[in-house]
């Protein structure tokens, strides 16, 4: 597959060439090698997941993806380019965004307002540029404000615009995090264990606006995820990972039907 650009999904939707490469990565904590020589890439306009059981290095994996960990040995490429050891505000400058296990909002501040926090990275004026330039900074206000309402519109939850996001159920609070996470229009969303300690019916709605985001704004998607199910349904392909190894990678069939990832969910002791 690496030799073509581009391929048609039974969907109907394009896949384009890798906007992320991760070669030949490893990285250790101390004597315990989380990833162990891992090779896979995410092309322009899918949904890839991450999958594995517990322990398996997806943390540690997306923290790469992320920037967050610097592994020792291999390389991360990003939009072609390799990328050096940076900083998150960096990271979130090239165009990745991601959302926490752990929501990670402001829970006293309303719906609305953290979703505006996800347009920081491109504010382009300043306290001193707002003072000299009003217009401007009026202009960028209005235009951010108007990809908000449209995120909000987009993900149904104009009835909470206000609502402090400490008081809402924890499926919304994941779903303003999205929304978060999409007002930054990144060009790569990484989503750490989005159905985590959600209901059947929560999952069912993360899962359809994972789709529609990937559908309707393009939006390249990674994802890790403990609960195999979900992804299989969603995902265009899928690396499966144990003990820090890559025993799998290939559409949700081809996993499924893989005997080292079967074994690896059933628990099948290893060698
Ligand atoms: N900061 C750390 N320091 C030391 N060891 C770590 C650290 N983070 C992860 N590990 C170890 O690396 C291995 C992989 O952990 P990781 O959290 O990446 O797995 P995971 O697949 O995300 O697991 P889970 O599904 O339980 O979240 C584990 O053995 C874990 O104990």
């Amino acid at each position: 597959m690496n030799a073509i650009d581009s391929y048609l999904t039974p969907d109907g939707r394009t896949i384009g060439a890798p906007v992320m490469e991760m070669k030949n990565i490893t990285l250790r904590f101390g004597g315990v090698v989380a990833i162990k020589d891992i090779s896979f890439d995410i092309r322009e306009g899918e949904i890839r997941a991450i999958i594995g059981p517990n322990g398996a290095g997806k943390s540690s994996m997306l923290n790469v993806m992320n920037g967050f960990y610097h592994p020792q040995e291999g390389e991360v490429h990003f939009r072609g380019e390799k990328r050096g050891p940076m900083r998150p505000h960096q990271i979130a400058h090239q165009g990745i965004a991601r959302t926490f296990q752990n929501i990670a909002l402001f829970k006293g501040m309303s719906t609305l307002d953290n979703i505006m926090t996800g347009r920081l990275t491109h504010m382009k004026t300043g306290m001193l540029s707002q003072i000299k330039w009003w217009g401007a900074a009026q202009r960028e206000e209005t235009a951010n404000r108007e990809l908000v309402e449209k995120i909000i519109d987009f993900l149904e939850i104009q009835t909470i615009r206000k609502t402090p996001v400490g008081r809402l159920p924890y499926g919304l609070q994941k779903r303003v995090e999205l929304g978060r996470a999409l007002a930054a229009e990144p060009k790569l969303l990484l989503l750490d264990e989005p159905m985590a300690g959600m209901n059947v019916e929560e999952k069912e709605d993360m899962s359809r606006f994972i789709l529609d985001v990937n559908d309707e704004f393009g939006t390249t998607i990674a994802l890790i995820e403990h609960d195999m199910g979900v992804v299989m349904d969603i995902a265009d392909r899928v690396v499966v990972m144990d003990y820090g190894k890559k025993i799998g990678d290939g559409t949700p069939e081809e996993v499924r039907t893989n005997q080292d990832v079967i074994d690896a969910y059933l628990g099948v002791a290893h060698d």
